[in-house]
């Protein structure tokens, strides 16, 4: 079957920064794809690049068979992180105005106003001023929008930033309704959560690079053990912590195991998943004389994938990014 979205070793720079730095994609027909990782990885960029809107330095770009700018803006739809809406026009207006953008023929235009009104349940708001619209309705005017010229992709870039719970609960049903009418979305996100609960396959990036690739399963399995958290105490002592760690290396079924300051010197463990896998940690830190406040065992997620892969959780590599702008920013200055 022929993909949805093919892309072969997108290269684009910004001087001396590499926004993406050779990336692959297979998207197949009907998927919801998920492009996972921090800020600043290059996720934007790639969309960017996918939509004909960035032009990049080298690389392949395939949408439904087209590689003409032209055919490619026909085949897809764009919604970017940021809604750009005209406040004094109304949704159905704003429509109106997009349907002439994207050439659709006079005499359908009505009609596909209508179908995107209904898809988005957005008839009860669609003759008052997009101005007025809480967040998850500009969202869902955007989304809307580009749907208006029924592209055949929807690539959405993070969603969801700054919507309450409610609205990016709307969000992802509808992305889940489009994917049952045949439409490929292409969904970029920080959220792990989000990426675990749409997506059907997805690409994990990091500075320009995809890292993972995979079904959320596959990924998470990959990274081999269960996790498990111990607390000794609420708040322990890094030396009560340490202890608990040089006793508990001993067992066989710990794979890897670390202190974490951040949640009051937890001990985090990684284990092969085995029935007894608890009781041998308790039984092991009972003989010493370890007692233990709370403990808890759950599946990798995602975040432990990128963990794995490049020795930091999402939120430090942000942290790291976002440090990194700064002193860019001020080298500029000097
Ligand atoms: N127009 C531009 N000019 C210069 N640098 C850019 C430009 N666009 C992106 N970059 C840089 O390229 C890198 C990748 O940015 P990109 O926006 O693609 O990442 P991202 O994963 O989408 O993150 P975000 O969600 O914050 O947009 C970053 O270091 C960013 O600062």
């Amino acid at each position: 079957m022929q993909a949805a979205v093919k892309i072969e070793n997108l290269r684009k720079t910004y001087g001396d920064t590499i926004a993406v730095d050779g990336i692959s994609l297979n998207v197949a027909q009907g998927q919801i794809y998920g492009l996972l990782g921090p800020n600043g990885a290059g996720k934007t960029t790639t969309m960017r690049c996918i939509c004909t809107l960035t032009r990049p330095d080298s690389g392949m770009i395939e949408v439904a068979g087209a590689t003409e700018v032209r055919a490619i803006r026909d085949r897809l739809g764009y919604v970017a992180q940021e809604v750009a809406l005209d406040k004094v026009l109304t949704g159905r207006e704003l429509l109106k105005f997009q349907a002439a953008l994207y050439h659709i023929p006079a005499k359908q235009i009505g009609d596909r106003i209508e179908y995107v009104l209904d898809l988005l349940q957005l008839q009860p708001y669609a003759d008052k001023l997009s101005g007025t619209y809480s967040g998850g309705l500009k969202k869902r005017l955007d989304l809307a929008a580009g749907l208006l010229h029924q592209p055949a992709v929807l690539i959405l870039d993070e969603p969801t930033v700054g919507l309450d719970i409610q609205s990016r609960l709307a969000i992802w049903e509808f992305l889940r309704k489009l994917r049952t009418l045949g439409v490929t979305v292409l969904v970029s996100s920080h959220y792990l959560e989000e990426i675990d609960a749409l997506a059907d396959r997805v690409a994990i990036i990091n500075r320009g690079k995809i890292i993972a690739e995979g079904t959320t399963d596959e990924l998470k399995n990959k990274v081999g053990g269960d996790r498990i958290t111990i607390r000794i105490r609420e708040f322990a002592e890094f030396q009560e912590a340490e202890r608990a760690q040089k006793i508990l290396q001993q067992l066989p079924i710990v794979q890897s195991i670390t202190i974490n300051p951040a949640q009051g010197n937890a001990v985090n463990l990684f284990v092969t998943p085995e029935p007894n896998a608890i009781m041998e940690i308790q039984n092991m830190l009972a003989a010493v004389d370890i007692e233990v406040f709370s403990l808890s065992q759950s599946r990798p997620s995602l975040d432990d994938v990128f963990l794995a892969a490049t020795g930091q959780t999402i939120l430090d590599a942000e942290i790291a990014q976002a440090e990194l702008a700064i002193a860019n920013r001020g080298k500029k200055k000097k």
